[in-house]
């Protein structure tokens, strides 16, 4: 048997030999003439002032502005990766040839260390499997279901802020962090309709998931130091069949993502244990479909158990903090732009106007849609805050990426399209494309959710499963609960700015877009604190 020292050399010089061959490769790629930042260090590229820049984007919309919206990158070790903004671009990569640019192997791996074999890390053949099966519970006619159970909920949530207006010394307004009060809704919502589980997060701060969830993204993935960078900038070299045996390394974030898929795996052993007998047949609510998928013999709709489980841990975790960030988000805009806000309660006044002349009770989800400012609101907050603001891809051949504003190379030459080698690494910077002054105006930097009822939308080239933005993804990997979060925002939020007014604290925090693997709202001198969005919250006249 080979000794521990002798496996650790033979797979040292293994390494090297990976390393050495990649970067010959590399030396000879088509994008060596795309310009881009210098290198900040040899070791770390330009990765450590990614990682750090201080808001999402600040990079992505420097760089944009110095090169145009393509542009390339230095990697830890020497390697290269070409940023896309570019509104063509972006459309080629995710939807016409999605199928060709796969998610980056390495950043995978670390999807599932935190969701396990669910829908976001699953890739080829088993993708295409896990989305068949899934794709029911998120059709239109499903998803309208629930709209009564997030409605139910939002209003839980504007009972509980009465009772605090109502509790103690007659003040008329109490400041709350809505960004904590979100998260738990959230959280009710999406374990309420997808798994009919009542989780009570909003009754009570303290149960096992949302004590996990406290500060998540900013404890497993904020700010990582040089050392992790490095260290994970080395898994690209790793085979993916190897990668695996890296699940056990014991880095403090690594360990607080399987923490909570361990957690999750257990929540929901407990829930399919309860409904395996009872499953109806055709029901489409998410832990049924489960179910009945790990029941099927036919292949083709099979879920083993550990998938079953990965799946429900990747709901909660992929549908939950996303929409919750969206909306501290708006509510944070709303209060710096009182106009809008009282535009957004006039127009949800004049809807109650008419429920009630038909004699309804509640908005449905034609009375969501019909409301042209609080819809332009929603996507003018996913622009300015897509909480994914980036994510990474290969080409898994050589290829030629169309361009829709060319760009000036190296060389002098303007390029209207840019030719990749296979194995290329790519970034989506998402971020980027929600600003890019050609598709959104010489004022997309600016909050103006206007721009959405002007309907020039339509010339535009078409990117993206919503309002011609990224933030939910396109093609092949495009979001499958995008629907599933503009419906239980407009739950929310109708409700929210139907009875509350929200202003600004009087001491006003600096937020930050904090750039953890989700865009985080943190109070800039107390980013420890975790997600921060104060407001003052009183009773709307
Ligand atoms: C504002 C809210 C949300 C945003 C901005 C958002 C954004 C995204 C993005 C950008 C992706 C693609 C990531 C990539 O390709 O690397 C994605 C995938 C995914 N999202 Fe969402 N999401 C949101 C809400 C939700 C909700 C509510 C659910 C479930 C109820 C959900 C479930 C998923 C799943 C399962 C995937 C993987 C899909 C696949 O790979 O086929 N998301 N989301």
């Amino acid at each position: 048997m080979p000794s521990l020292s002798a496996l650790a050399l033979a797979f040292g010089i293994f390494l090297t030999a990976a390393f050495i061959s990649r970067r010959v490769k590399e030396k000879r790629r088509f994008i060596k003439d795309v310009r881009g930042p210098p290198s900040s260090s040899w070791l770390l590229g330009n990765e450590l002032e990614i990682r750090h820049q201080s808001d999402v984007g600040d990079v992505d919309f420097q760089w944009m502005r110095e090169y145009g919206t393509v542009w390339r990158t230095q990697t830890s070790y020497g390697g290269d990766n070409l940023y896309i903004a570019d509104p063509k671009a972006l459309q080629y990569v995710l939807q016409t040839s999605g199928y060709h640019y796969p998610k980056n192997i390495a950043e995978n791996f670390m999807n599932k260390m935190m969701m396990g074999r669910g829908l976001v890390s699953a890739i080829g053949d088993a993708h295409r499997r896990q989305k068949k099966v899934m794709n029911p519970v998120f059709s239109s006619a499903q998803l309208r279901s629930f709209v009564p159970s997030f409605r139910q909920t939002a209003a839980k949530l504007s009972h509980k802020w009465t009772e605090l207006l109502q509790a103690g010394d007659g003040t008329t307004e109490v400041e709350l962090n809505v960004s904590s009060w979100l998260s738990r809704t959230t959280l009710d919502i999406i374990c309420n309709a997808a798994f009919n589980h009542h989780v009570g997060a909003l009754d009570n701060e303290e149960n096992e998931l949302t004590k996990i969830f406290d500060n998540f993204f900013t404890k497993s993935s904020l700010y990582p130091p040089a050392r992790d960078l490095l260290y994970k900038g080395l898994w690209k070299y790793v085979p993916a069949n190897l990668l695996d045996l890296l699940e056990y390394m014991p880095t403090r974030q690594d360990a607080l993502r399987r923490k909570f898929l361990k957690l999750a795996k257990r929540i929901a052993k407990e829930l399919v244990d309860e409904k395996m007998c009872t499953v109806e047949k055709g029901s489409k609510d998410a832990l049924s479909v489960l179910v009945r998928s790990n029941q099927s013999e036919d292949p083709k709709a099979q879920m083993d158990e550990d998938e079953m489980l990965s799946q429900m841990a990747t709901l909660i975790l992929a549908g939950h903090e996303t929409t919750a960030s969206t909306m501290s988000w708006l509510l944070y805009e709303l209060a710096r732009h009182p106009e809008d806000q009282q535009t957004m309660r006039e127009e949800i006044a004049a809807f109650r106007r008419t429920i009630q002349a038909r004699g309804g009770n509640d908005f449905g989800t034609s009375d969501f849609e019909a409301m042209p400012f609080t819809n332009a609101v929603i996507k003018e907050t996913l622009r300015l805050y897509p909480i994914a603001h980036n994510f990474n891809r290969y080409a898994d051949r050589d290829d030629v990426i169309p361009l829709a504003q060319p760009v000036v190379l190296k060389t002098g030459k303007v390029a209207s399209e840019i030719h990749i080698n296979k194995g290329q690494a790519i970034t989506v910077s998402v971020v980027g494309y929600n600003r890019v002054p050609s598709v959104w105006g010489d004022d997309a930097h600016e909050w103006n959710p206007r721009r959405f009822l002007d309907t020039k939308e339509a010339r535009q080239t078409s990117v993206g499963v919503y309002a011609n933005l990224a933030t939910f993804s396109a093609g092949i990997r495009a979001c499958i609960g995008w629907r599933f979060a503009v419906f239980e925002m407009q739950a929310v939020i109708v409700e929210l700015v139907e009875k509350f007014e929200l202003k600004l604290p009087v001491v006003a925090l600096d937020i930050q877009r904090a750039p953890a693997q989700s865009l985080v709202p943190l109070d800039r001198a107390r980013p420890q604190d975790g997600a921060q969005m104060p407001l003052r919250v009183s009773l709307a006249h």
